[in-house]
């Protein structure tokens, strides 16, 4: 059902989404019986086993992909295929090779026919924002990977979505620019404040970066539980010393150990 409060552009609703993927005789059921609701302007984050469906969540919300039942709505309108409203960051950045820094950010403003000079100027701002100030007319094989990251983000914002829809965009990274990146986007979702909907499969950046945490049981993927994350903002690298942290990452660790989805007296390397 959806809630009566007015509708607002970034509110995103789930009721009753299922997911089964065909082929030929095979049938694979990634979600079954997904309902939750992301306000205007909230960060979620989502956690959950390998293959539990959380990528196929994020591409139903961005009209990639239609529910087999159930529905999802944008802004009080059913999604039935990509929106212009959204911006999607995966994991890896996919720059194109023939395009420089800025011009790879411009890509997407041309490719939604937006062009002009307070547009090229928003797009030098986000890239400075992450750190790519002086880095615009390099080529993406001049970069880092994390640098290369950093422009898929700017890219992603660069149109100005009222969602951001990040599939494990620091999964790739190393541990000290998956850090600098955390605080990067915290600063810029402080700023612009639209909906991201943020996949990982680190539950500190999920408690870290969300006022919400959702967690999923493993396939077919359902909500299993919902976290409040009631840290103050900005949460920075401070948030990490705070017990409320300590608390919320140990919860989450618990329903995974207890689901089986973690073991800690296992071992691989175990003879
Ligand atoms: N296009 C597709 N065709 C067939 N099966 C698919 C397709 N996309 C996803 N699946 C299956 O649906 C299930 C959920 O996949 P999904 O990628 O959404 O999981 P995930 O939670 O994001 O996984 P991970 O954490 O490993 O990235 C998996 O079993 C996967 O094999």
């Amino acid at each position: 059902m959806l809630s009566r409060a007015p509708v607002r552009a970034g509110h995103i609703v789930l009721s009753g989404v299922e997911k089964t993927f065909v082929r030929g005789l095979r049938k694979t059921q990634a979600l079954n019986g997904v309902d939750f609701e992301i306000g205007e302007g909230e960060f979620v984050a989502v956690v959950g086993p390998s293959g539990c469906g959380k990528s196929t969540l994020l591409r139903l919300v961005s009209g990639l992909t239609a529910p087999s039942a159930g529905s999802v709505h944008v802004g009080g309108e059913e999604v039935d295929g990509p929106r212009k409203d959204t911006g999607i960051v995966f994991q890896k950045a996919t720059l194109v090779d023939w395009r420089d820094i800025l011009g790879n950010v411009m890509l997407q403003l041309e490719l939604r026919g937006i062009e002009g000079p307070e547009h090229r100027e928003r797009a030098r701002a986000l890239l400075t924002a992450v750190g790519l100030g002086n880095f615009m007319d390099r080529y993406p094989r001049e970069l880092s990977g994390g640098m290369q990251q950093r422009a898929a983000i700017a890219r992603g914002l660069v149109h100005q979505p009222t969602i951001l829809l990040m599939d494990e965009p620091f999964g790739a990274l190393d541990a000290l620019t998956r850090e600098q990146m955390r605080l990067d986007l915290e600063g810029l979702w402080i700023r612009d404040r639209m909906t991201v909907f943020f996949i990982t499969h680190s539950i500190d950046e999920a408690v870290l970066l969300a006022d919400r945490v959702i967690v999923m049981t493993e396939r077919p993927g359902t909500v299993d539980s919902v976290f409040e994350v009631d840290l103050p903002r900005p949460r920075g690298l401070a948030a990490r010393k705070d017990p409320r942290f300590a608390d919320l990452v140990d919860k989450i660790t618990q329903i995974f150990l207890t689901r089986g989805v973690l073991d800690e007296h296992r071992s691989s390397l175990a003879s």
